[in-house]
């Protein structure tokens, strides 16, 4: 309080007695001129007024000079005839464009001055007027006035000596003296190669050119002062040039890849390599060795985003120190996992990026807070490195090479039939053709001028029966083109193998994000789609229409395409026998939870688990893809392989996880809203963060493929169904209805209804693809779901005494001993399951014994001595 109050009367008590009350109209006069030259200084509205009078100016010499090319002769001659004072004030009349200034100021310059050189300054009043009007550094000052000096010496100098003593001052007197000092001190030859000399090697310096000799090593432009920290790097000898490092790098063993010196893996030198001498590893001065993990990691672009202010590099430029060693910045986070496989190669990164200071672009480019060039891509599929994709020879044709040939007569038959039963009805047609396709074919009618569509169309059930066929679906009108179809079964079907489809070009060549061969269109084309884009597919089959044999198609055609880094399959079979075989691929392509045995979910309960724990699982995805600053799974793992991630930040490269569901209805029938509410929010958001679903079942009835499902699955398929309103619940149309089985199926995606036979897959063929996959070296286990934990589960909650596990007191005493809360102890010391001891742990977590689980830290251990434990279980029994 004091020091305050003496803070404020200071001033008031001090002043009176040192000087009188100044005058106040002396004081305006002496500080008012002051701040206001200061604010004009600096108003910006002066910078543009000063701008524009450069850049007129810079015109002004522009034409004046020109002028003077041309007009030099006459207005010489006044100039020399006439005085200064003449010239200003008095009626002297030149031809040059601007006048006597124009004359005057163009004399001065090529005559008394720089000769054609002169435009330089013309470009030099150019850059100050647009720095100014611009309000910031478009061109570097410092730098021009060097080149523009540089570039006055040099060409007047080369004017003078080149086309000089004639009458125009090509190199002014400026040119004329350098030029005479020059050749009287080397003489004319002397000057010539001097010229030259500077010449080249201004354009040396600007453009670096690539002088390469063909059998010759590769150079690096020039030797560099040191100006790294010592690091450790090849043997060389000493002081040799970084490019010769890298060639004794070579020597020592070592390749290199993407910039990247690699050390080939000790364990297996190569032959040809036995002889060399072993590598060593001394100090050099002038190359920085940074180890792999850094020198591939780049940091986050944001970390990037507010780069140095121009004006700093300037005044760095100033300084000129000639060319350096850039050598990259170390980031500070690690890089993505590099596998460290046994045998694997061991990185050693070195960078050198020879760099002039005073080069604008290279500076601006590789300034040391920039990221760098990525130094090898992140593969996730080095894990898996020896993995082979499953070869079609594991497939069958099932004789579906044969070309479908219909027999004429069928087609003749069936034709006269669809002709005369119209014309029962009164309907007469113009034209008809046929389309023979696997399973049907379509005959495609143009009917005579004045029939109505919607009559045939309401007729459909009649002529279908008239026609007296199975499978007859008649299509009016056919979309986009104002015929009617009519899909008549064929009495021989070709099967539409699988192997068929997937050696397919389109198939083989497609860089669809997951492909799907789903089945041969009626005019025989492969109908191929991207789950991606679909980006869920609802399916719907009566039993024994195919439904199964689709999802074994859509599984197998992902596996033929898809790296297990890239992909992972949740399994959900109610029925328990469908997707089994898939089993062999758990440690490839399957996600589990953690700690269940078998990945392939069987159980209602466990399904619940497994989509909320999915669920979790796309909010995690969407945190790393906000963090990343990225929209898609695509751009986030782009951003991932590019080593611009930080997967010390919980980032990860992110598989595609594809979710099937064998029996919906199933599910739904017991658990209702349970497997309901997870299925939606995973269909309404999961797409992004690259989960997929695909939901089958068998009874498309509006209780189980609710509206919420629905509208959030676009895509449908629809195997034979045992109604219309089935057809109806799963297409929004009937059809599927009139379907003849056997993998005769519907699809309507992007608005359009498309009849297709399914491919097909047979059981051991699948068989055959598990196996060749599962014999392979996978994972050390599935891919791991999140850990769900479910509030409402009575496990590990208020348990009755016949509930809590026998081992119960021994595992509180155990953790209460020993005061780590962790299940992994448990599971040491009681030589226990993942799922019993971490049951266990529940139920310690229920007696307040430990505290609740903290995801991977060990829980709190509650009790702190044995006593106060014995406490708590007596309390218990
Ligand atoms: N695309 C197809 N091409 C040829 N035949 C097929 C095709 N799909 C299925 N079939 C035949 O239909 C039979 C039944 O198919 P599938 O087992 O897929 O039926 P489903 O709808 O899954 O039956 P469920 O619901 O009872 O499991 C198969 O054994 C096979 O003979």
């Amino acid at each position: 309080m004091s020091k305050n109050k003496l803070k404020t009367e200071k001033p008031e008590s001090k002043k009176p007695p040192k000087s009188p009350a100044p005058n106040p109209d002396v004081l305006k006069k002496d500080k008012e001129p002051e701040v206001k030259v200061k604010e004009l200084v600096k108003d910006e509205r002066t910078h543009k007024v000063l701008g524009v009078f450069f850049l007129l100016l810079s015109v002004y010499c522009f034409i004046a000079f020109t002028s003077y090319l041309f007009t030099w002769e006459d207005d010489q001659d006044k100039i020399f005839h006439y005085s200064t004072r003449e010239l200003f004030f008095g009626d002297v009349k030149v031809d040059n464009l601007l006048g006597r200034l124009g004359a005057y100021v163009s004399h001065n310059f090529f005559f008394y001055g720089v000769g054609i050189a002169a435009y330089l300054f013309c470009y030099f009043f150019f850059i100050i007027g647009v720095n100014f009007i611009v309000g910031r550094r478009v061109f570097r000052i410092w730098r021009s006035i060097k080149y523009i000096l540089f570039g006055v010496l040099f060409i007047s100098m080369t004017m003078a000596f080149a086309i000089g003593g004639g009458d125009f001052p090509w190199g002014g007197a400026l040119g004329d003296a350098l030029n005479k000092w020059t050749t009287g001190f080397v003489g004319k030859t002397g000057t010539a190669l001097l010229l030259l000399v500077v010449g080249f090697s201004w354009l040396i310096w600007k453009f670096n050119f690539d002088f390469k000799w063909p059998e010759k090593k590769i150079k690096l432009p020039k030797p560099v002062p040191a100006a790294a920290p010592v690091a450790p790097v090849m043997q060389t000898t000493a002081a040799t040039p970084a490019a010769t490092a890298k060639e004794d790098a070579r020597k020592n063993g070592l390749r290199e890849e993407g910039g990247v010196m690699v050390i080939p893996p000790h364990a297996e030198p190569e032959e040809d390599e036995e002889d060399l001498p072993p590598m060593q590893l001394v100090e050099r001065e002038d190359i920085t060795v940074i180890p792999s993990a850094h020198a591939a990691y780049l940091p986050p672009e944001p970390a990037y985003e507010n780069e140095p202010p121009v004006e700093e590099e300037e005044e760095e430029e100033e300084e000129d120190p000639g060319p350096l060693l850039y050598i990259e910045e170390m980031p500070e986070q690690p890089l993505a996992p590099v596998s460290k496989k046994k045998g694997e190669p061991v990185e050693v990164a070195f960078e050198i990026k020879p760099t002039y200071q005073d080069e604008e672009d290279e500076v601006e480019e590789i300034a040391p807070t920039r990221p760098v060039e990525p130094v090898d891509p992140y593969d996730p599929s080095l894990d898996l490195r020896d993995y082979k994709f499953p070869t079609l020879d594991l497939l069958e044709n099932h004789n579906a090479d044969k070309v479908i040939v219909q027999d004429t007569a069928e087609l003749e038959k069936n034709k006269n039939q669809i002709i005369d039963t119209l014309k029962n009805y009164d309907i007469s047609i113009q034209k008809i053709s046929a389309t023979v396709g696997p399973t049907v074919t379509l005959y495609e009618i143009v009917p005579a001028a004045g029939v109505r569509i919607s009559r045939i169309k309401n007729l459909e059930d009649d002529i279908a029966l008239s026609l007296s066929a199975l499978g007859i679906r008649i299509i009016a009108p056919i979309p986009g083109k104002g015929t009617i179809g009519i899909e008549v079964p064929n009495v021989k079907k070709t099967i539409v193998s699988l192997k068929n489809m997937l050696a397919s070009e389109k198939f083989q060549t497609s860089t669809m994000d997951l492909p799907i061969a789903i089945g041969k269109k009626i005019d025989n084309e492969n109908f191929i789609a991207d789950l991606a884009k679909m980006p869920h597919l609802l399916m719907a089959g009566a039993t024994g229409q195919g439904k199964s044999v689709g999802i074994n198609t859509l599984l197998v055609s992902l596996l033929y395409k898809k790296h297990p880094s890239q992909l992972k399959f949740v399994l959900v079979d109610p029925k328990k026998v469908e997707l089994s075989l898939y089993k062999l691929i758990e440690k490839h392509f399957l996600a589990k939870l953690p700690g269940e045995d078998d990945a392939i979910i069987t159980d209602t309960k466990k399904v619940i688990h497994t989509l909320n724990a999915l669920c979790i699982e796309m909010d995690l995805r969407y945190d790393l893809l906000k963090e990343a600053g990225t929209r898609n799974i695509r751009e986030y793992n782009g951003k991932f392989t590019q080593r611009r991630l930080n997967p010390l930040k919980g980032h990860r490269y992110l598989p595609f996880i594809v979710l099937v569901v064998d029996e919906f209805a199933d599910l739904i029938m017991t658990a209702g809203k349970e497997v309901e509410m997870p299925i939606a929010r995973l269909a309404q958001l999961a797409r992004a963060v690259g989960i997929h679903l695909i939901i089958a079942t068998q009874r498309p009835s509006v209780n189980i493929i609710t509206g919420t499902i629905k509208a959030n699955f676009p895509a449908r398929v629809a195997f034979k169904v045992s109604s219309k309103i089935d057809s109806r619940t799963i297409l929004d149309i009937g059809g599927a209805e009139q379907l003849i089985g056997q993998g005769d199926m519907l699809v309507s995606f992007n608005g359009e209804l498309v009849r297709l036979q399914c491919a097909f897959v047979d059981t051991p063929e699948v068989e055959n693809v598990a196996e060749f996959i599962g014999n392979q070296k996978g994972y050390p286990d599935a891919f791991l779901l999140p850990e769900y934990v479910d509030d409402k589960d009575p496990d590990g909650r208020e348990l009755s005494i016949a509930d809590r596990d026998p081992l119960f007191e021994e595992a509180a005493q155990v953790i209460v001993t020993t005061q780590q809360g962790s299940t992994s102890l448990l599971q040491r010391r009681m030589k226990l399951g993942y799922n019993r001891a971490g049951r266990l742990m529940d139920q310690l977590e229920a007696a307040n014994i430990v505290g609740p689980n903290m995801g991977s830290k060990a829980r709190d251990v509650l009790v702190k001595t044995e006593s106060e434990l014995n406490e708590i279980l007596n309390n218990l029994l």
